[in-house]
C-alpha cells in the first residue's frame, strides 16, 4: 500500500494571516515529489497539514482516501521528518532510534544498519550531536519508519555534501524497494532534481505549479555553444541565467525556442538542453510576479 494525498480547498490561518489559501492538490501514490518554495511560502505548513500535525482552518485533507485529522491508523503510516528531528535531547541515539518502534512498520535492523553506515554513535546523547549528525539521525528514523507516505522537510540541513549524496541514494534505494509516496521539501533544488518525478511549487500560500519534472524542464531551455553564436541566438529571448567558460557560453531561457530558432542554433553549433530546475524556480517565484 502507498498513500495518495488530496487537499481540497484548504486554507490554514495563523491568527488572521493566511499561511495557505484555497489549496487544491493531489499527490498520487508511489511517486517522489519535490516541494519547492521560497522562505515563508508555506511548505512546512502544507506538510504539517498532511501529517495531521495541524488542522486546516477550512477544507479537507485526505491521506489514503481518508480524512487524516485524528485518524491514528493512517497517521501511524505517515512520517514527517523535520529539520533536526523532534527528539528528546536527553535520550541516547540508540534510545531515540528504538522509540521509532511505536510505528507499525518501523524496521529496527535497518535503522541500526543505517546508523552504522552514517557513523552515528549509538551511545551519544542527542544533545551531544553536531547539527549535521542530528539531521542524519532524523533521516535514519524517517527511512526506517518504512511509512506509506514519507515527507522530509529540509532534513538535509547541516549535512555535508557527501552525507547528503549518501542520504539521497539511500532514499532512492528504499523507494525502489517498495514504491511508497515521498515528498522532499528542499532549497537545494538542482541537487535533488534527478531523484524527483514531480515538482510542486508553493508561492505565498498557493500552489503555483505542479508538473512532472520533464514537463517542467521543457518549459525553458539551455543553449550552450560558442559565446558569440549563443549571444546572437539568445538576443530577444528572455534570458534567466548565463554562464561563461572560456569561449563557451551557456544561457538559460524561460521559454522553449521555436522551430526557426532551434534551426539557427543547430546551424551555429549550439546545443539545446533542458532548463535547470533552480533557474526556472527563481524565475517563476521572482518578487513582483504572481500578484505580489
Ligand atoms: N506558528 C506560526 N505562527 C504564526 N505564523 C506562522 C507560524 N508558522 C508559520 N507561520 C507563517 O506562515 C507562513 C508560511 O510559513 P512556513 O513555515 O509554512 O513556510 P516555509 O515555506 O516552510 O518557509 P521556509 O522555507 O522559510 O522554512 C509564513 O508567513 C510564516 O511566517
Amino acid at each position: 500500500m502507498s498513500f495518495t494525498v488530496n487537499l481540497r480547498d484548504v486554507t490554514l490561518k495563523y491568527g488572521d494571516a493566511d499561511a495557505l489559501a484555497d489549496v487544491d492538490l493531489t499527490l498520487e501514490a508511489g511517486k517522489i515529489y519535490g516541494l519547492l518554495g521560497r522562505n515563508g511560502a508555506g511548505k512546512t505548513s502544507l506538510l504539517s497539514l498532511i501529517a495531521a500535525f495541524r488542522k486546516p482552518t477550512s477544507g479537507a485533507v485526505l491521506v489514503g482516501g481518508e480524512p487524516v485529522w485524528e485518524n491514528a491508523p493512517i497517521v501511524s503510516r505517515v512520517a514527517l521528518i523535520r529539520e533536526g528531528g523532534d527528539f528528546d535531547d536527553s535520550d541516547t541515539v540508540k534510545a531515540t532510534i528504538e522509540t521509532g518502534q511505536i510505528r507499525p512498520d518501523f524496521d529496527l535492523d535497518y535503522a541500526l544498519k543505517l546508523a552504522d553506515k552514517f557513523e552515528l554513535s549509538l551511545k551519544k546523547k542527542v544533545r551531544e550531536l553536531s547539527r549535521g549528525k542530528r539531521s542524519v539521525l532524523a533521516a535514519v528514523c524517517g527511512l526506517a519508519a518504512r511509512a506509506e507516505l514519507t515527507m522530509f522537510d529540509e532534513v538535509h540541513l547541516g549535512m555535508d555534501a557527501p552525507t547528503r549524496d549518501a542520504f539521497y541514494k539511500e532514499l532512492l534505494a528504499e523507494y525502489m524497494d517498495r514504491q511508497h509516496t515521498v515528498v522532499l521539501s528542499t532549497h537545494l533544488i538542482d541537487e535533488v532534481a534527478n531523484y524527483l518525478e514531480e515538482v510542486v511549487i508553493v508561492d505565498r500560500g498557493r500552489i503555483l505549479r505542479h508538473e512532472d519534472v520533464e514537463t517542467f524542464q521543457g518549459m525553458g531551455a539551455t543553449l550552450t555553444g560558442p559565446a558569440d553564436a549563443v549571444d546572437a541566438v539568445a538576443a530577444g529571448l528572455d534570458v534567466l541565467a548565463e554562464q561563461r567558460l572560456g569561449a563557451t557560453k551557456s544561457v538559460t531561457v524561460s521559454a522553449r525556442p521555436d522551430a526557426a530558432t532551434r534551426e539557427r542554433a543547430a546551424n551555429a553549433g549550439i546545443e539545446i538542453g533542458p532548463v535547470g530546475l533552480q533557474d526556472l524556480f527563481i524565475h517563476l517565484t521572482e518578487p513582483g510576479k504572481n500578484g505580489a
